[in-house]
């Protein structure tokens, strides 16, 4: 039998994804020592190997089929655009995307003015200006603390993952539209799909059965 391997989002959606494969009796001892510094984790009995990576590569490994299964957030997803099948919310990890600024920003997003809309997700943002809301901005991409765009004046607006909304408060910024619900997601290469139809199809059965029993 040949190995499954999974790529997990390290951050955030680590812990939760681990707790949930091991509540189906996926597990991986040897990941659970804090101070290691491996990158690759093996189960043998099972013959299942982990490993984790950065949130924005697990698309990435997936695609190639370097992972068979990732698990990642919708966002993620939505901004990498790679070829592969999302099998399965995980429901947790939930938040959303919004289009967030000062108060004063929402009449800006009304009267199709040319704006600029700061974001971590260009793709996300392009895309819903462009193609959902028909307006043209001018996309400035960030790699974090989005907020202090609108604050310093980079831009009128963000692009950014709303949880608590705790963030937007603290900053005098808020919600001005959604763009989508987010949570965590399971994808799978999608050879893999075909050629390890079998063990998949099991891991699925076996996590939709217990989420269903959360929820
Ligand atoms: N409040 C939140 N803020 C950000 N992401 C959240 C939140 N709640 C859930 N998520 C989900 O957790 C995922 C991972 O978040 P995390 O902050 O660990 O990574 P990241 O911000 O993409 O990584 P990095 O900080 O290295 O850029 C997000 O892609 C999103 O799907
Ligand atoms: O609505 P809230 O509960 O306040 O959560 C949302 C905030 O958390 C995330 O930032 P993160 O902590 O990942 O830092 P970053 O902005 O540097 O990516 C996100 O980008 C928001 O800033």
């Amino acid at each position: 039998m040949r190995y499954l391997t999974f790529a997990l989002a390290k951050g955030r959606l680590a812990k939760k994804t681990l707790a949930l494969l091991e509540q189906i009796g996926i597990t991986c001892d040897e990941m659970k020592d804090p101070d290691t510094r491996k990158l690759i984790f093996v189960n043998e009995e099972m013959k299942l190997k982990f490993f984790l990576s950065k949130a924005t590569d697990v698309p990435t490994y997936v695609e190639y089929g370097a992972a068979d299964i990732g698990v990642v957030g919708k966002d993620t997803i939505l901004e990498e655009g790679r070829n592969l099948y999302e099998v399965m919310d995980l429901g947790f990890g939930k938040c959303r995307m919004c289009v967030c600024g000062p108060h004063k920003a929402k009449e800006l997003l009304k009267k199709n003015e040319i704006i600029r809309v700061a974001s971590k997700y260009p793709n996300i943002a392009k895309d819903y200006f462009n193609n959902q809301k028909n307006q043209t901005v001018e996309i400035i991409k960030l790699n974090g603390s989005v907020e202090l765009a609108p604050i310093v004046g980079l831009s009128e607006v963000i692009v950014d993952i709303v949880e608590t909304g705790s963030t937007l408060r603290e900053n005098g910024l808020e919600v001005l539209e959604e763009v989508c619900p987010l949570s965590a997601r399971m994808v799978v290469n999608q050879v893999s799909l075909k050629m390890e139809n079998e063990r998949i199809r099991k891991l699925l059965a076996d996590l939709n059965s217990l989420i269903n029993k959360e929820a």
